[in-house]
């Protein structure tokens, strides 16, 4: 589902990233498009995660990190001193592994990000929670009981919640850390259509190891291998010609 008239909404020109002393990304240079899904795989503890965070400065949460290199979203640099790391959070949202609601209301979950931003108003409050749960394709199985606690909810439920207070704060992107893994198949198929719809309106970065659902699911693949990024591509070309011989040996399942 390659757009021709593709806009780069992130930019990252040879990014490195060091834990301390240990360097954990080498120059990574590469464009995500607007409005797509793209998927990092590779091998347990090649760097996507450490990547992903990077795209909305999470990392910078960790003592004595160090990045070098640029990224851009829309034009901007994010590592800019100038830059409002809160704005830039709400702007690029993060849905992460484990579904982790906050220990209050299903409403209230949602309400939160709206509620930190200023918005009082009940109405709107409402109308926000409605629109952010209906987006998370939560809406018709939670709109009885939205006083419920979170936590009360299944865990493919919680995961939609969870994606529904990241809505709720209208972002441009969402990074998604292996969100399906600890679900199970239905819920995992649930989340699979849901960021199917959600591509129409919001560029998604996402890490998974499954690699048929970076198959089903993306537009665009990177393969990383120990911090590199050794191949780029459509996900079609990348699954079924990929130019490198370690992107074939890692698809076709000789490593990893
Ligand atoms: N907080 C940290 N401090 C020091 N090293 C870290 C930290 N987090 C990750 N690393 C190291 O950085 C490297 C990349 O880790 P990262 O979690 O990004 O890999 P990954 O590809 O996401 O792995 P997985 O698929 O297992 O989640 C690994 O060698 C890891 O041990």
């Amino acid at each position: 589902m390659i757009n021709n008239q593709e806009k780069i909404k992130i930019s990252v020109d040879k990014l490195s990233f060091y834990y301390g002393e240990k360097q954990a990304l080498y120059e990574i240079s590469l464009e995500i498009p607007e409005r797509e899904v793209f998927a990092l795989i590779g091998p347990s503890g090649c760097g996507k995660s450490t990547f992903l965070r990077t795209l909305n400065r999470l990392n910078d949460l960790i003592h004595k990190s160090k990045v070098t290199g640029k990224i851009e979203i829309d034009g901007q640099d994010i590592y800019d001193p100038s830059v409002d790391v809160v704005q830039l959070r709400t702007a690029v949202g993060m849905v992460f592994q484990k579904p982790n609601p906050f220990p209050s209301s299903i409403f209230d979950n949602v309400a939160y990000g709206p509620r930190a931003h200023g918005i009082k108003d009940k109405q709107k409050l409402n109308e926000i929670v409605e629109r952010s749960l209906k987006q998370a394709a939560l809406w018709d199985e939670v709109k009885d009981r939205l006083d419920a606690p979170g936590t009360s909810l299944s865990g493919g439920q919680q995961q939609r919640l969870c994606i529904a207070r990241v809505m709720a704060v209208e972002p441009d992107v969402i990074l998604m850390d292996e969100p399906t893994s600890a679900l199970d198949p239905l819920a995992t198929t649930k989340i699979e259509n849901l960021i199917n719809e959600l591509r129409e309106k919001y560029t998604i970065v996402i890490v998974t190891h499954n690699m048929e659902q970076a198959a089903r699911i993306s537009d665009k693949t990177a393969f990383f291998l120990d911090g590199e990024v050794v191949e780029v591509g459509s996900t079609d070309q990348l699954f079924t010609n990929p130019k490198k011989q370690e992107t074939e040996d890692y698809i076709t399942g000789k490593f990893g």
